[in-house]
């Protein structure tokens, strides 16, 4: 599957935070945003993901345009920045809901299968996040979006997800953005700089640094 972002327009008020945008996604492939803080990636996904409307945006899927929400066509999995999964829920049910197999994800997290009836909620800033990015990723689906998905995570946990997205990338599009670039350098095919509202492909890592995304000696 083919997914294509193009002709963003998206304006807060009178200010204009995207315009000129293009990214292409691909089954069997990681196509990774970088940007600094405030440059629009979160609103870039939200729009991706179809809940938020900008000005203008055109949405392919192999070359068709698509003119529902992504959300609606049942394609698509998306990690907001925020927790999403209800406080209230137990970790059981979350996997029962999801269709994923709680042993398989406590073969990889040993110290977490003691949650395994326990309330969202009881659970630290960085577990939580290991579960919604383990849940995000394993289900079902053609598109994923990942946004932050490496933040509060311990390394070795780190290791473990982008071990899951290459595992993962081989049937589905993984789109992700995050602040730790060397790990998205790790993990991606494409990337794409968000900069002055616009994207730019970058097809050498020095590239990085000729933008002053990162400083000269930081590759
Ligand atoms: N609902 C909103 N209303 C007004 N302005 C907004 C809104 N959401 C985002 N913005 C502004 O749009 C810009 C882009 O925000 P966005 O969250 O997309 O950036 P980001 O690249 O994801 O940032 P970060 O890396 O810090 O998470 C910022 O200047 C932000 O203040």
């Amino acid at each position: 599957m083919k997914f294509e972002l193009d002709n963003v327009e998206l304006y807060f008020k009178t200010m204009r935070i995207l315009n000129g945008i293009y990214l292409k996604a691909e089954t069997g492939k990681v196509t990774a945003i970088l940007g600094r803080n405030g440059c629009g990636k979160s609103s870039l996904l939200n729009i991706a993901f179809g809940n938020l409307k900008p000005k203008y945006k055109l949405i392919r899927i192999d070359h068709k345009p698509i003119l529902k929400p992504l959300y609606k066509t049942g394609y698509v999995k998306y990690l907001p920045q925020y927790n999403f999964i209800p406080n209230g829920m137990k970790l059981s049910f979350i996997f029962s809901i999801y269709n994923l197999n709680w042993d398989e994800f406590t073969e990889k997290f040993e110290a977490l299968s003691k949650y395994k009836v326990s309330k969202f909620r009881t659970l630290s800033g960085g577990e939580r996040r290991l579960i919604e990015t383990y849940v995000i990723l394993k289900t079902k689906s053609d598109i994923v979006i990942l946004d932050e998905p490496f933040s509060h995570l311990a390394p070795i946990h780190i290791e473990y997800i982008k071990q899951l997205i290459s595992e993962e990338k081989k049937q589905k599009a993984i789109i992700i953005s995050d602040h730790m670039y060397s790990h998205i350098i790790d993990s991606s095919d494409d990337i794409y700089l968000l900069q002055n509202g616009t994207t730019k492909k970058i097809d050498k890592l020095t590239e990085l640094e000729d933008y002053n995304y990162i400083s000269e000696g930081q590759l």
